[in-house]
């Protein structure tokens, strides 16, 4: 050999083939979900290190260059929970919920409009001019009403909470069409009905992020809705980790809804929510395994739990 001459390993042709077998199983996906709309809600448990939330940023924008609509919707739990410990301000979660007074509102709206959607933002445009940080407060994204939640047949007020309402879609539509990527913080004006014609209270609510993206999943008619979390999908014996479903009916969703626990409550009922909807799909994805977003989409095995509608499970 020559100085110029590079010898090539023994083993490089074979794993260019499994390289090129990963490539050739996503075309079919990416065929199907070019020109969709997809989902996709990014939880705060999910954010873990910086390495995750680089390759969450790059399979967004993955998604967006083979032709995808990609909508993110953020979280942000574990990062409100410690600038509340900071600033020394108590919070208590209600059926996975957080009650919310105005003193945690205003924690709330600025970590995760200012640093959580800010943070996702500069990650994906990274990759060039994409992301576009929206609240639900703005170009009237979100309309919200207060929410409760039932416990043990009690209805327990969660203070300054809402459930979306009504969405406005073409303040993400303008975006997509631009070919940017809607970043979404959840906080919502408070409407004092949901007639088109309610007025807004002048309050901001604070929107449970999973609630919030089946609401924009739904609106918008998305393919689906994704939802990246700190498991690995759905547990039919929590915490019995060999219980993990991979696929459920909205019917069989809805009689475990009364045995879920904490943050999975509002999870799952988003799922049913959007898929009643005519969402065809939602997901539950373990955030913590790099690039899992982009495995439920583009592999035909997918990963995680998914729901579907009954004439689909049957
Ligand atoms: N049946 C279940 N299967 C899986 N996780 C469950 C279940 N019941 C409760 N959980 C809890 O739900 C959590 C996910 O919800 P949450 O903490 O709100 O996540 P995120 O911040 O991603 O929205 C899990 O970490 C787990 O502790
Ligand atoms: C009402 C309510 O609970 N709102 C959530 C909003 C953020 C969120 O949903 O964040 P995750 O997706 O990371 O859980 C909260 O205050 O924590």
């Amino acid at each position: 050999m020559t100085s110029s001459m590079k010898p090539r390993d023994a083993g490089s042709l074979s794993s260019a083939g499994a390289k090129a077998s990963v490539l050739v199983e996503a075309l079919p996906w990416i065929q199907k979900f070019a020109g969709e709309t997809i989902v996709i809600k990014y939880g705060g448990n999910a954010m873990i290190n910086d390495e995750l939330r680089r390759a969450f940023a790059e399979d967004v924008v993955f998604l967006r260059h083979v032709g995808v609509n990609p909508v993110v919707v953020h979280g942000g739990g574990p990062q409100i929970n410690a600038m509340l410990q900071t600033l020394g301000i108590e919070s208590e979660f209600r059926a996975g919920q957080r009650v919310t007074t105005p003193e945690a509102m205003e924690v709330v709206r600025m970590v995760l409009t200012g640093q959580v959607g800010r943070e996702l933002i500069g990650l994906i445009n990274s990759h060039g001019p994409y992301a576009v940080g929206l609240s639900g407060e703005d170009a009237a994204l979100l309309r919200a009403t207060r929410s409760t939640v039932e416990i043990d047949g009690e209805t327990v007020d969660l203070g300054l909470v809402g459930e979306v309402s009504g969405v406005n879609p073409d303040a993400i539509t303008d975006l997509l069409d631009a070919g940017r990527i809607p970043v979404i913080s959840t906080i919502a004006p408070e409407f004092d009905s949901t007639a088109e014609n309610a007025a807004p209270t002048g309050e901001v609510l604070n929107v449970n992020a999973d609630l919030a993206a089946a609401a924009v999943a739904s609106a918008l008619g998305a393919a689906k809705l994704v939802m990246l979390t700190d498991v690995e999908g759905l547990y039919a014996n929590w915490p019995d980790k060999s219980s993990l479903i991979s696929s459920l009916s909205t019917t069989d969703l809805r009689a475990m809804l009364p045995s879920l626990e904490s943050g999975m409550i509002p999870k799952m009922t988003a799922a049913l929510k959007a898929v009643e909807a005519g969402v065809p799909r939602a997901h539950v994805v373990d955030g913590r395994a790099p690039h899992s977003m982009l495995l439920e989409i583009v592999t035909t095995e997918g990963v995680g739990t998914q729901i579907v509608p009954d004439e689909e499970a049957a």
